[in-house]
C-alpha cells in the first residue's frame, strides 16, 4: 500500500492484534500470593480454587412465609391441624405426622415429615386448623439442602477477580481468609518540558501535566501499587536516571510522551539502550508511536504524549498485560455492532479508536454517536464517551446510519 493524502498506513508499525500478541508473549505473570481476609481480597486477583467444604444452604428451608405440609395429604380440599412453629433459627423439633402442619418462616428448616410449603395467602386459618384449596404442588416453596453450593464443588476459580458478590459467596461458605496475587508495582512518570504539576502556576509555553492523573485514575482502578514518579524533562540524562530508578523493585514501568520522532523524544532510544525495544509504533489512531519493551525484570510500555493516546494505548494494551501479570485469566472486553448515527471521518492505514457516546433512540434502539471533534489531544472528548468506536484499518469515511463496531467503557474504565 502506498502512503497518500488520505491513507495513514506505515510500512513499520505493527496491526494492533501483532501488538497484542507480542505484548502476551513479552510478558510474565507475577505469580508470588499471600493470604488476606476476604474483606481486603475485593478487586483482587484470586491465587487458588475454591472448593466449597459445606452445603449452601445447608439444609431444606422454606421459600415462604405459611405452612409447611405433606406433600401426600394435599388431595382436594383439605383441612390439617397445626402442631407446631419453625422460625429461621429455632426449627420444630417434632415430627409432623399425616393430617398435621406445622407454622413456618421464610429460611427456617422444613421440620420432619412434610416436604412442601404452603403460603399463608393461600390457607384459612380458624384456631389450630387450616383449610387449604387444591391446585398446590408437592415440594413447592422448599428450597433443597445444597441448592446453591454443594460439598466439593469449586465455586470460583484461581485467576478470577473478586466482586462483592464473590466475597459474600466466601462468607456464605464461612471461609474468612484466601489466597491471592500480589499486587503488581508500576512505576509511572510523565515525561516534557512543557508540564508544570498541577497546584503550580502556569507560565508562558507550558501545559498542565494530565496524563499523571489519567494514569493515576486507570492504575488504581485496576488495584496495583503505584509508584508515582512525577514529571522528567526531555534531558537524555534524566530520562535515562528515571527509567533506571523505575526499574528498581518494580514489575511496570508506565510512561507518557517523547516516543514519537521529535528531536526532544528520547524514550525509544534510551529503551534501546537500557533495554530492549520490543517494538514502536503499530497502525491505531490514537496511539502509532507506542513503544512496548522491557528492562531488567521489569516490562515497559511507552505511551504517546497525546492525553487521547496515552489513554486509548492504555486501555487497549496496558491494562490487559497488567491484568494478566496480576494472574488475572479471562480478560474479555464487550464489543457490540450498533448503528451510528454521526458520520465519521477516517483515513485507512490504521485502525481507529473513536470517541463515542451509546445510548438509546427515540425508538430505544441503542445507538452510537460522535462525541465530535477526535484531534489526540482533545481529552474532552474521553471524559463526555462511554464507548470506543473501533473502526478498522481499511475503512474509510462512514456514513451516518452505518453499523460499527463498539467497545462500552462499562467494565473497561
Ligand atoms: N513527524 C511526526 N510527528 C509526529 C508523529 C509522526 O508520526 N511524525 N506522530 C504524532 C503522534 S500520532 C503522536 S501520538 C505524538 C506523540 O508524541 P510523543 O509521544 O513524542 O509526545 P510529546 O511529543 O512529548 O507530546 C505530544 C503532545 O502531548 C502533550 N503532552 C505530553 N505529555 C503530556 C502530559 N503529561 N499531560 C498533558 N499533555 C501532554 C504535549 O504537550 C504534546 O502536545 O507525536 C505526533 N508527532
Ligand atoms: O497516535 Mo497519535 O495518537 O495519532 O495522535
Ligand atoms: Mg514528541
Amino acid at each position: 500500500m502506498k502512503n497518500s493524502c488520505c491513507d495513514d498506513y506505515d510500512p513499520s508499525s505493527l496491526s494492533v492484534e501483532q501488538a497484542l500478541e507480542r505484548i502476551e508473549q513479552g510478558l510474565q505473570a507475577i505469580g508470588a500470593k499471600e493470604q488476606v481476609t476476604i474483606r481486603s481480597a475485593l478487586g483482587r486477583i484470586l491465587a487458588e480454587d475454591v472448593l466449597s467444604k459445606i452445603n449452601v444452604p445447608p439444609y431444606e428451608n422454606s421459600a415462604m412465609d405459611g405452612y409447611a405440609v405433606r406433600g401426600a395429604d394435599l388431595e382436594g380440599k383439605v383441612q390439617l391441624s397445626m402442631v407446631g412453629t419453625s422460625f429461621a433459627g429455632q426449627p420444630y423439633m417434632g415430627t409432623v405426622e399425616a393430617g398435621q402442619c406445622a407454622r413456618i418462616f421464610t429460611g427456617a428448616v422444613i421440620p420432619n415429615g412434610t416436604d412442601t410449603v404452603i403460603m399463608q395467602e393461600h390457607v384459612e386459618r380458624d384456631g389450630d386448623v387450616i383449610s387449604i384449596g387444591t391446585g398446590h404442588k408437592t415440594g413447592q416453596n422448599v428450597r433443597p439442602l445444597g441448592e446453591d453450593m454443594r460439598i466439593g464443588e469449586t465455586v470460583l476459580k484461581a485467576g478470577k477477580r473478586l466482586s462483592p458478590a464473590d466475597i459474600g459467596l466466601l462468607a456464605s461458605l464461612g471461609i474468612p481468609e484466601v489466597k491471592i496475587f500480589r499486587r503488581l508495582r508500576v512505576a509511572f512518570f510523565s515525561t516534557g518540558d512543557e508540564l508544570c504539576a498541577v497546584g503550580e502556576v502556569l507560565q508562558p509555553g507550558q501545559i498542565f501535566d494530565s496524563n499523571r492523573y489519567t494514569l493515576y485514575g486507570m492504575l488504581t482502578r485496576l488495584g496495583v501499587e503505584l509508584i508515582d514518579m512525577g514529571v522528567v524533562h526531555d534531558k537524555p540524562e534524566d530520562v535515562e536516571n528515571a527509567f533506571l530508578l523505575a526499574a528498581k523493585g518494580n514489575d511496570a514501568i508506565i510512561t507518557s510522551g517523547g516516543v514519537s520522532v521529535g528531536d526532544a523524544d528520547y524514550v525509544t532510544d534510551t529503551l534501546r539502550r537500557l533495554g530492549e525495544v520490543n517494538f514502536w509504533k503499530v497502525a491505531m489512531k490514537p496511539g502509532k508511536p507506542l513503544t512496548f519493551g522491557k528492562i531488567q525484570d521489569a516490562v515497559f510500555f511507552g505511551l504517546p504524549g497525546n492525553p487521547v493516546s496515552a489513554m486509548v494505548t492504555f486501555y487497549q494494551f496496558v491494562q490487559p498485560a497488567l491484568q494478566r501479570m496480576m494472574g488475572q485469566k479471562h480478560v474479555v472486553q464487550t464489543r457490540v455492532t450498533v448503528p451510528c448515527v454521526s458520520s465519521l471521518k477516517k483515513r485507512t492505514g490504521r485502525m481507529d479508536f473513536q470517541r463515542g457516546i451509546l445510548e438509546r433512540d427515540e425508538q430505544g434502539r441503542l445507538v452510537v454517536r460522535s462525541t465530535g471533534q477526535q484531534g489526540s489531544g482533545i481529552l474532552s472528548s474521553m471524559s463526555q464517551a462511554n464507548c470506543f468506536i473501533i473502526l478498522p484499518v481499511e475503512c474509510g469515511n462512514v456514513a451516518a446510519g452505518s453499523e460499527v463496531l463498539v467497545e462500552p467503557f462499562e467494565g473497561l474504565i
